[in-house]
C-alpha cells in the first residue's frame, strides 16, 4: 500500500470513511481490535478505512532526549496495517506547525478538511492537539457537533495492563521476541543494508549477512532464530546480535546467516524477522568449539523459521 505523505496527494475516494489517528507503533494486538472496528465502521459509511499516522513520532520533535527507538519504520507500518484491512494509511511529516494546533483546529484541520471523515475509532487514552489538551471526551463534543459517530475501543489486557506499543519495546530490548511475537500482529522486524564484515563467517562455514542502519529498536544481544527477506524471497535464518567474543571483536552487530542459500548479498536491502531466542552470545575456547555450536543453532532455527515460512503458505527460497 503506497503511504501518502502529503495531505494534498490524498485522492478523493481516500475521504468521507472511517478514520483512526495514531502512532500505531508496531501494529500490537490492541491495535488489531481497535482496527476491526474501523473496518466495521467503513463499511457502515460505505467508505474507506484509513489511518492517519505521523512520522516522526511527535514525541522525536517534542521530547527528543526521551523518545525510545520505534518498533517500525512507516512502510512497514503500512504494511501490518494493510494485511488488517485498513485502505489508506496517511503518515504526516511531523512538524511544529501541526502539533501546535489546538484540539479544535487539528479536528478541523485534520479530520473535517483532510479527512472528511464520517467515523472515528480511538482508544480510550487518545490525546489530541498541543499540549495533547484534547481528549475523549472532546473529540465526542467535536465528532457529535459534526454528525460524526465515535467508538471508543476498550483495549486489550494482558497480566493486568493493557497491551501497548511501550510494553512490546521493554519486551523486544529484553530478547523476549517469542512473547513479543504474541502481542505483535506479526513478528518483530527490522531493516539494514547488507555490508562488509571481518571476512570470518565464510571460513567458520557460516557466512553472515552484516546488518546496517538499523533504524528501530534493535532487540538484547544474542543468538536468534529469525526469517531474512530480501524483496519478495524468505529464507530460514540464524542471527547473532551483538559482538564476537570468540574472536575478540567487541563491536556490537547485527549478523544474519541465511539458511540454504550462499547468493551474495552485499548492497541489499534486508528485512530479518525475530521468531525466537535461542541463547546468549559467549566467548568459545576455539573457532571450532563455535562452529559444532553454530551447527546446532542453525538446526534449531532452521526448524523454527521453517515452521514459521510454512505457517504463512510460503515456499523457502522462493517467491
Ligand atoms: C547463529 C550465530 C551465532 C553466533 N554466536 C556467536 C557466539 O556465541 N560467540 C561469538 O563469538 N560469535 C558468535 N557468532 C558470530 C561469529 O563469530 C561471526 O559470525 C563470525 O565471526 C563472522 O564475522 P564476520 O561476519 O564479521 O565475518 C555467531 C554467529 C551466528 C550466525
Ligand atoms: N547463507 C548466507 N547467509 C549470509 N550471507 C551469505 C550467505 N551465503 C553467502 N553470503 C554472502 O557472504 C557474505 C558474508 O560472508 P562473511 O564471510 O561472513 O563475510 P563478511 O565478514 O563480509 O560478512 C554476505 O554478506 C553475503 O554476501
Amino acid at each position: 500500500m503506497p503511504v501518502i505523505r502529503h495531505v494534498h496527494d490524498l485522492p478523493p475516494i481516500a475521504r468521507g470513511g472511517a478514520v483512526s489517528i495514531g502512532n500505531f507503533d508496531g501494529v500490537h494486538r490492541g491495535h488489531a481490535q481497535l482496527i476491526e472496528q474501523l473496518r466495521r465502521r467503513a463499511t457502515e459509511v460505505g467508505g474507506p478505512a484509513v489511518v492517519f499516522t505521523f512520522d516522526p513520532h511527535p514525541a522525536r520533535l517534542l521530547r527528543p532526549e526521551a523518545c525510545p527507538s520505534p518498533l517500525t519504520w512507516t512502510e512497514r507500518k503500512a504494511e501490518l496495517l494493510a494485511d488488517l484491512g485498513i485502505d489508506w494509511v496517511v503518515a504526516y511529516p511531523t512538524d511544529m506547525g501541526l502539533l501546535s494546533l489546538g484540539p479544535r483546529e487539528f479536528f478541523d484541520r485534520v479530520i473535517v478538511e483532510v479527512l472528511a471523515a464520517r467515523a472515528i475509532v480511538e482508544g480510550p487514552n487518545f490525546f489530541f492537539g498541543k499540549n495533547r489538551a484534547g481528549n475523549v471526551e472532546t473529540l465526542a463534543e467535536f465528532a457529535d457537533s459534526e454528525g460524526m459517530t465515535l467508538d471508543i475501543v476498550e483495549p486489550i489486557e494482558i497480566d493486568g495492563a493493557m497491551i501497548s506499543s511501550s510494553r512490546v519495546r521493554d519486551l523486544v530490548g529484553l530478547g523476549r521476541v517469542g512473547q513479543a511475537r504474541e502481542w505483535l500482529t506479526a513478528p518483530y522486524r527490522i531493516r539494514g543494508l547488507v555490508t562488509h564484515g571481518a571476512g570470518r563467517g565464510t571460513d567458520l562455514g557460516f557466512p553472515t549477512a552484516n546488518l546496517d542502519g538499523v533504524d528501530t529498536l534493535l532487540p538484547a544481544h544474542g543468538v536468534y532464530a529469525g526469517a531474512a527477506w530480501l524483496g519478495n524471497r524468505s529464507w530460514p535464518a540464524a542471527l547473532n546480535l551483538g559482538p564476537n567474543p570468540t574472536f575478540g571483536d567487541l563491536a556490537t552487530k547485527v549478523e544474519v546467516h541465511l539458511i540454504g542459500t550462499d547468493e551474495q548479498l552485499y548492497g541489499q536491502i534486508m528485512e530479518v524477522d525475530f521468531l525466537e531466542r535461542l541463547r546468549d552470545t559467549r566467548a568459545f575456547d576455539s573457532a571450532e568449539s563455535l562452529t559444532k555450536q553454530l551447527k546446532a543453532d542453525v538446526a534449531v532455527a532452521n526448524q523454527v523459521a521453517t515452521d514459521y515460512l510454512l505457517s504463512l503458505g510460503r515456499t523457502v527460497g522462493r517467491t
